[in-house]
């Protein structure tokens, strides 16, 4: 059964805790996390301290989606600050393979998040030390944004990639993802569904996200 990862980026910023609750109560299984650096992507979000203290709202596991250069110098402190999952893009990971390594070492999962125009080939030698591939669908930087149909084939290829070598590593889908096509990316092969906007832009969150569970768990 695939697993849903609001993103608190299209939150209310004043009431994260809040909405972390309301997500919760209406099935989320992870909290998707958007740490933006004005470098990698043209947009500022949260970091490090905002992230700590939102760990003691929830046990839900923290999905840390690192849109940021130089990812290695931050992976202990994102790491202190409470992530479980920790994605970085290959995109700004010259030695991915390392940074890898070094996620790993402190017992959380590794994702690596790819753009809409990196091809699978960039992530074909690492996808068997990783647990995750964040597949964007949109290009990085904001929510709000519609997915990118082209994308569908870049899930079902690299499913199949991951098949073929018997590998236990999860696909996220990140991007445009709302109730009308969710149904949709998960039969393209997703396992871990993002969706900012669809969730909290809506007027009752907490219904709003049953009814992405509902729609999930058909
Ligand atoms: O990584 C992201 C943007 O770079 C966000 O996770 C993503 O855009 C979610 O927002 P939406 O569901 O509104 O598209
Ligand atoms: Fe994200």
């Amino acid at each position: 059964m695939a697993k849903l990862s609001p993103s608190l980026l299209s939150a209310d910023f004043g009431r994260l805790a809040e909405q972390i609750k309301e997500v919760e109560t209406g099935g989320a299984d992870l909290i998707h996390l958007d740490v933006m650096d004005g470098h990698f992507v043209p947009n500022i979000s949260l970091g490090i301290p905002v992230i700590k203290s939102l760990r003691k709202v929830t046990k839900l596991p923290f999905d840390v989606h690192l849109m940021i250069e130089k990812p290695e110098r931050y992976i202990e402190d994102f790491v202190n600050a409470g992530a479980d999952i920790i994605t970085v893009h290959q995109e700004v990971s010259p030695h991915l393979h390392r940074t890898i390594q070094n996620i790993k070492s402190y017992d959380v999962k590794a994702g690596i998040a790819i753009n809409p125009s990196t091809p699978l080939e960039n992530i074909k030698y690492v996808l068997n030390d990783i647990d995750m591939v964040l597949v964007m669908t949109v290009n990085p930087g904001f929510g709000g944004q519609s997915l990118i149909k082209e994308m569908k084939h870049k899930i079902i290829e690299l499913k199949r990639m991951i098949k073929d070598k018997g590998l236990n590593v999860e696909i996220e889908v990140d991007g445009g993802v709302k109730l009308e096509n969710v149904r949709e990316v998960i039969d393209w092969g997703a396992d871990v569904i993002v969706a900012g906007s669809a969730i909290f832009k809506a007027e009752d969150v907490i219904k709003q996200t049953k009814k992405f569970k509902d729609l999930i768990n058909r």
